[in-house]
């Protein structure tokens, strides 16, 4: 059979992910180690792995370069890259929410700034619930807008609400609900039918086990 290659983002999704590999077959000693290696190969389980950004992971996936990946459905939504979403892996979970300091209601307020890492979702709320803001784009730390005054809200994910807290803000609505999602080329999903097949159906039972 031939080789998979699978795109996993660094970070929040890191982990959980490597249980995931190591279910299937793959040997994740080797991600482990203090490595500055980029591409990860288990020639017995025929998997490559790439570790990269969060928000490449769609872009390897959707040209081809990796047959799978792992994401936030937060960016596949985002996103809308070309790619197949097989799959719903339950971990990762959070809410895109809009916060900020002040608890009156941004409908009522004028020239309303909002920070966020996710122009297009947040855009897409803020018209369907009737607020005019002009859309700041960050790439990081996004609490930190309101706290500077570059912003007056922001539109960030949220899982225990920890990081909110310790900034003194706090949730005004969420309006996204969000997890990890195994995703594939579309060509791949075809071309490798066999082994994409026997992935697919072992991360299958990896979250339904989990699940119980
Ligand atoms: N606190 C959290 N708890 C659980 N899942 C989270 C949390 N924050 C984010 N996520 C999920 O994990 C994904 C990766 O988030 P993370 O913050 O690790 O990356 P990032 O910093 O946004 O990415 P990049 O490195 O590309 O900028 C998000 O898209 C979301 O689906
Ligand atoms: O509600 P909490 O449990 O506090 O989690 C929410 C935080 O987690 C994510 O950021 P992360 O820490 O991954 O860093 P980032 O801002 O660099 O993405 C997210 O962007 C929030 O800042």
């Amino acid at each position: 059979m031939e080789y998979l290659t699978i795109a996993v983002p660094k970070g929040n999704l890191l982990d959980e992910s490597l249980k995931l590999l190591e279910y299937i077959g793959f040997n994740t000693n080797q991600l482990r180690d203090e490595s500055r290696k980029l591409i990860f190969t288990d020639t017995k389980a025929k998997i490559k792995v790439v570790v990269t950004r969060n928000f490449d992971v769609p872009v390897y996936v959707e040209h081809g370069a990796c047959d799978l990946g792992i994401v936030g459905k937060d960016i596949i939504d985002e996103m809308r890259p070309d790619v197949m979403e097989l799959l719903d892996l339950k971990y990762g979970r959070c809410f895109l929410c809009l916060a900020g300091r002040e608890k009156n209601d941004p409908k009522f307020s004028n020239n309303i700034r909002v920070a966020t890492k996710y122009p297009n979702l947040t855009s897409y709320f803020l018209s369907k619930e009737g607020i005019r803001a002009r859309i700041i784009k960050l790439h990081g730390n996004i609490e930190l807008a309101p706290l500077l005054g570059l912003s007056t809200y922001i539109v960030d994910l949220v899982a225990t609400g920890r990081t909110l807290k310790e900034n003194n803000l706090s949730i005004i609505k969420p309006f996204f609900s969000s997890s990890a999602r195994l995703i594939a080329n579309p060509f791949s999903w075809k071309l490798k039918r066999e082994s994409m097949l026997e992935f697919f159906e072992k991360a299958r039972i990896f979250v339904d086990e989990r699940s119980r």
